[in-house]
């Protein structure tokens, strides 16, 4: 390396880690406070990221869509801490905005959100994933988990790891193979075939999943299993149209739905004694059980239910994304090479490595001052101290969300006005300025809105990753796929 090159990365002091905020399957979440930015961010640390090499792909799929998507209700990845080698790194570090808690906690320790609360909130969902459909990048995974909260009940999608894009504008007939999202926010069109069209409209199904979970302060469709799972949606929305149960691909599924007893819909007033007319018209649109009369996103937000809030601009549609750049997820990898295009990722968040790495003869030689075996050393001492309080495993000890209930102030709609609708003082600078100026708007310290939500207990555990495993047990369908059926499908 030339004596005149300077770096501005690796910095090992830059991040003084705090505490385990969170757990997922792939990694520990922590809060640290970044010394150079002078903000608190959140760190999550995967390890072993290319034990399994899906595992790998997941990631590297995560961590690229996320570059893409900036918008303010999709968390924002702000650096990824650089390996000291390309070669051989096996633990990768993902540094996030930080946010307090996720929706599913925040479901659990309010029972006393008003209307104004679900516009707002059912509208920044739809808005971040108004912005993922124009980028053509289905979620597939959206549950309250992977909706991260603050007190000011600003809302951030997260955990792209289950996502796809589509590059054609044909939906293409596609076997979900690696389908293993969770149940309850599942599809109808889901449950029983995964051999389907990609759709959208999955993700709106799980908006309105979420959405009534808000509502009723539980989940809607706590389905056992997929059979359970069809029951509880059709005692819901009543046995569907003939012509749309014509329209699903498994035959199993279908007779099923076909030897159902009439069910007429609910009356959504009985079920959601506390929601307003437009909440539960909300409710009817996004759970439609044919996706062919699910509203979209972007149709969503005009409904009269947000007509007070700001309307949809321009910042709202993505660039599309190109197919050089996702093509690694459909052709299989080897480690080496997922760990070259993780490697490049990274280098995207350290120019000045970029160019390093980029010039010839440095690549096989050259190692990067990194802060990773400081951060080691942190992340022992956590996991220790974790240990020590009686986790064991390694797991770190409590997370710093486990005690707060945030003093609850209510949000007066009057409040609401001023910091959210087109007509006040404050959305002069909201309507006009960019998402960004918008966002400190609204997370302001001093805002109007602060402190509106109880904050509730983490759960380390939370509830189990439903996955596809249990559908051994259903009694009407094995998801394996007679080989007939997928062949006749394509
Ligand atoms: N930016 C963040 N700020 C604060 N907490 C976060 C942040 N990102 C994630 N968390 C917490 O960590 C948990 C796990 O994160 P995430 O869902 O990204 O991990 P994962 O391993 O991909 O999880 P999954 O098992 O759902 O696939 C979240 O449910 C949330 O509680």
């Amino acid at each position: 390396m030339s004596d005149n090159f300077k770096f501005d990365y690796g910095d090992s002091n830059r991040y003084i880690i705090k505490e385990a905020v969170g757990k997922g399957s792939y990694g520990v979440v922590y809060s640290a406070y970044d010394t150079k930015n002078k903000e608190n961010v959140a760190i999550k640390r995967i390890n072993n990221v290319f034990e399994h090499i899906s595992d790998g792909v997941r990631i590297l799929r995560e961590i690229k869509l996320l570059r893409h998507l900036k918008h303010p209700d999709i968390v924002t990845i702000k650096d990824i801490i650089l390996p000291p080698s390309p070669k051989d790194f096996r633990d990768i570090y993902v540094v996030f905005e930080l946010m307090e808690t996720d929706l599913h906690q925040v479901i659990r320790a309010n029972d006393d959100l008003t209307d104004e609360h679900h516009q707002y909130l059912l509208f920044q969902m739809l808005r971040g994933l108004k912005f993922i459909h124009s980028a053509r990048v289905f979620h597939r995974d959206l549950k309250p988990k992977n909706i991260l909260a603050n007190s000011d009940c600003k809302l951030k999608i997260c955990d792209f790891g289950l996502a796809r894009p589509q590059f054609t504008d044909q939906a293409q007939t596609i076997f979900w193979t690696d389908y293993v999202a969770t149940r309850w926010y599942r599809a109808p069109e889901l449950c029983g075939s995964f051999f389907t069209k990609y759709s959208p409209m999955v993700d709106v199904w799980s908006i309105g999943c979420i959405f009534a979970e808000l509502l009723l302060g539980k989940p809607l469709f706590p389905g056992k299993n997929v059979v359970n799972q069809l029951e509880l949606i059709t005692d819901l929305l009543g046995t569907p149209k003939p012509e749309t149960v014509k329209k699903i691909r498994n035959e199993r599924a279908r007779r099923y739905l076909e030897q159902l007893p009439h069910k007429d819909p609910a009356d959504m007033r009985k079920v959601f004694p506390m929601a307003s007319q437009g909440a539960t018209d909300m409710i009817k649109k996004l759970l439609a059980f044919d996706q062919d009369d699910r509203i979209s996103a972007s149709d969503a937000l005009e409904e009269p239910y947000f007509k007070d809030l700001f309307k949809s601009r321009t910042e709202d549609i993505a660039k599309p994304l190109s197919k050089l750049d996702y093509g690694f997820d459909q052709k299989s990898l080897r480690e080496s090479e997922i760990r070259d295009l993780m490697f490049r990722e990274i280098l995207e968040y350290h120019p000045d490595a970029k160019k390093q790495f980029m010039s010839t003869n440095s690549r096989h030689v050259y190692h990067f001052p990194s802060q990773v075996d400081r951060f080691k050393m942190q992340f022992v001492n956590l996991d220790n101290k974790g240990s020590a309080s009686g986790s064991g495993q390694g797991i770190p000890g409590p997370p710093i969300r486990s005690a707060t209930s945030m003093p609850k102030q209510g949000l007066s709609s009057n409040l609401v006005e001023r910091a959210l609708m087109s007509n006040s003082a404050l959305s002069t600078s909201f309507t006009g300025a960019t998402f960004d100026q918008a966002q400190e708007l609204i997370g302001a310290e001093n805002s109007p809105l602060s402190q509106s939500f109880s904050m509730g207990k983490n759960s380390y555990l939370g509830e189990s990753i439903e996955s596809e495993l249990d559908l051994s047990s259903d009694s009407f369908m094995k998801m394996t796929l007679d080989a007939k059926e997928r062949e006749s499908g394509s």
